[in-house]
């Protein structure tokens, strides 16, 4: 099972049976105690989702609370702080993951602040249409909160609201506020984030939480809830090719089909469909499910795909659309987040596994690591616990990859141990190629020749260096657009 698909089987077990309105899938992350159980208690107590005897409850447990500034309800109570109160014998149960209002329904999926959380971050991150990234007014940005943003990119979150919370604390100043703005902006400017707003909140008193705040009449913009009601869920192009992972290969008397999930798009019988890895192709001739024939299998649906001609194919083989295969690709370039303890180790032995395939891996190099002060990727060549790096992966054979730009249900995958099988690395394949480089074919960008050419007009400051690292970045790319197998040497 691979990133998404545990959080989609967490979702799909936990949500209530009855659905009202489109449902949007929040991810709240920030670092320990920016305001992180407040707020959401807050969203949930305003829009009525918290029945009377948990209200009451949590009114009682805040009487001679401390930590209110005056204020009568401790909302955190309704999440995490309950720990307290259960020991009190007070029970409110988990059913806060799931919320409504009027018009539509809400999941939310909580991302711990601590830093030994990064791998339910990255997880729960993986399936969330908007992150909310908390951030304490007082202290603007830290460090946690910048490696969370740079997950949320990385998983392919596009919608962020940046909740500037304890907005209390700092007498609602304005100045404070734009500066935390335009640092986050100029921060994760060459991240994919489509939309970002940043909404200055407190949590504790209800400001800009569910209306508009009358302490804060400099923001114009909409408040937390009002936003997330416009917020469209994360919609995959309507024509996203057919992917679909085998899972197993069924045989029962005459019967041969190809059992899985689809991943994307969707595929009818007759349709032509092409296995990458072999390069055969066949036509589809009937989809079996156990309650019978389908004329059509259509992303999420389990199904067995029976073909008018004998593929030799097995458990990994991903069939796709005929002329919009994925690259059957023996050396990927990827973002990883590492989320074991051990570090990484060159002379480790390490797995890919996408979601049903299984690669041996030859090798890993670790070419840059996301500095979480600046955002920006520095050259680097090792990596540890939460740390998020662009690497290059050799495999001992070719899969089936596409890049997770264009389809992220088949371009993310998990490396694990390949001694105790522990997972090491969750990843999107940024490039994928056919045919290894070896030193033979492989073209090697060093520095000496940059200098000479393309970056010739270029000095030593620390501008002209990243323009540099720029430029033959670019150049790389370029190359590998066509097909050649490039190292930077810089
Ligand atoms: N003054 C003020 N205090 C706030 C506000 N929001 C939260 N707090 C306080 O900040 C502290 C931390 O809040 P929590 O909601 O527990 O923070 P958290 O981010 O969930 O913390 P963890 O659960 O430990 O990650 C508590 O004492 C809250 O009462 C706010 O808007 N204004």
């Amino acid at each position: 099972m691979n990133l998404a698909a545990l959080v989609d089987h967490e979702v799909a077990s936990a949500a209530p049976a009855e659905s009202a309105g489109s449902m949007l899938r929040l991810l709240t992350c920030g670092s320990v105690d920016d305001g992180k159980s407040t707020l959401i208690g807050r969203l949930l107590w305003e829009s009525g989702a918290v029945p009377d005897d948990q209200r009451e409850a949590v009114l009682a447990a805040s009487k001679g609370r401390s930590n209110l500034n005056g204020e009568e309800i401790d909302f955190s109570l309704l999440l995490d702080g309950l720990q307290a109160e259960r020991e009190q014998g007070i029970t409110i149960d988990i059913a806060w993951r799931f919320f409504e209002s009027a018009s539509r329904r809400y999941v939310i999926i909580d991302a711990p602040g601590h830093e030994q959380y990064t791998r339910n971050m990255a997880t729960g991150a993986s399936h969330a249409d908007v992150a909310i990234l908390l951030i304490d007014a007082r202290h603007g940005a830290k460090r946690q909160t910048r490696r969370h943003a740079a997950i949320c990119d990385l998983v392919g979150i596009r919608n962020v609201v940046l909740a500037v919370n304890k907005m209390d604390l700092i007498d609602f100043d304005e100045a404070t506020f734009r500066r935390i703005e335009a640092e986050f902006y100029e921060m994760t400017k060459s991240f994919g984030f489509e939309q970002v707003q940043a909404i200055p909140v407190a949590a504790l008193t209800g400001d800009n939480v569910s209306g508009q705040s009358a302490r804060m009449p400099w923001y114009d913009g909409p408040s937390l809830l009002e936003y997330l009601e416009e917020s469209e869920p994360a919609m995959e192009a309507l024509d996203a090719p057919f992917r679909f992972p085998v899972q197993t290969v069924l045989r029962n008397g005459d019967f041969r089909g190809y059992a899985g999930t689809v991943a994307s798009g969707a595929i009818r019988p007759g349709d032509r469909i092409l296995d990458a890895r072999s390069g055969l192709s066949a036509h589809v001739r009937r989809i079996a499910t156990m309650d019978g024939d389908r004329e059509e299998a259509a992303k999420g649906d389990a199904v067995a795909i029976e073909l008018d001609a004998e593929l030799d194919i097995s458990r990994g083989a991903v069939l796709s659309e005929a002329d919009h295969a994925p690259v059957n690709g023996d050396v990927v370039e990827a973002r990883i987040v590492w989320v074991s303890e051990t570090p990484f180790d060159p002379e480790a032995g390490y797995l890919l596994l996408t979601n049903t395939d299984q690669v041996p891996v030859s090798s890993i190099s670790i070419s840059a690591l996301i500095d979480f002060e600046s955002l920006q990727s520095a050259p680097a060549h090792d990596c540890k616990v939460n740390d998020i790096a662009d690497c290059r992966i050799l495999l001992g054979r070719p899969a089936a990859f596409d890049l997770f730009s264009e389809l992220p249900a088949t371009g993310n995958f998990v490396l694990v141990s390949a001694i105790d099988g522990a997972t090491v690395a969750g990843g999107v394949i940024t490039f994928a190629q056919s045919g290894a480089a070896t030193p033979e074919n492989t073209f090697v960008l060093s520095r000496d020749l940059l200098a000479r050419g393309l970056c010739s007009d270029l000095g030593d400051s620390a501008e002209d260096r990243a323009e540099f690292e720029r430029r033959a970045q670019e150049a790389a790319n370029l190359l590998r657009s066509v097909g050649v197998p490039v190292i930077i040497e810089i």
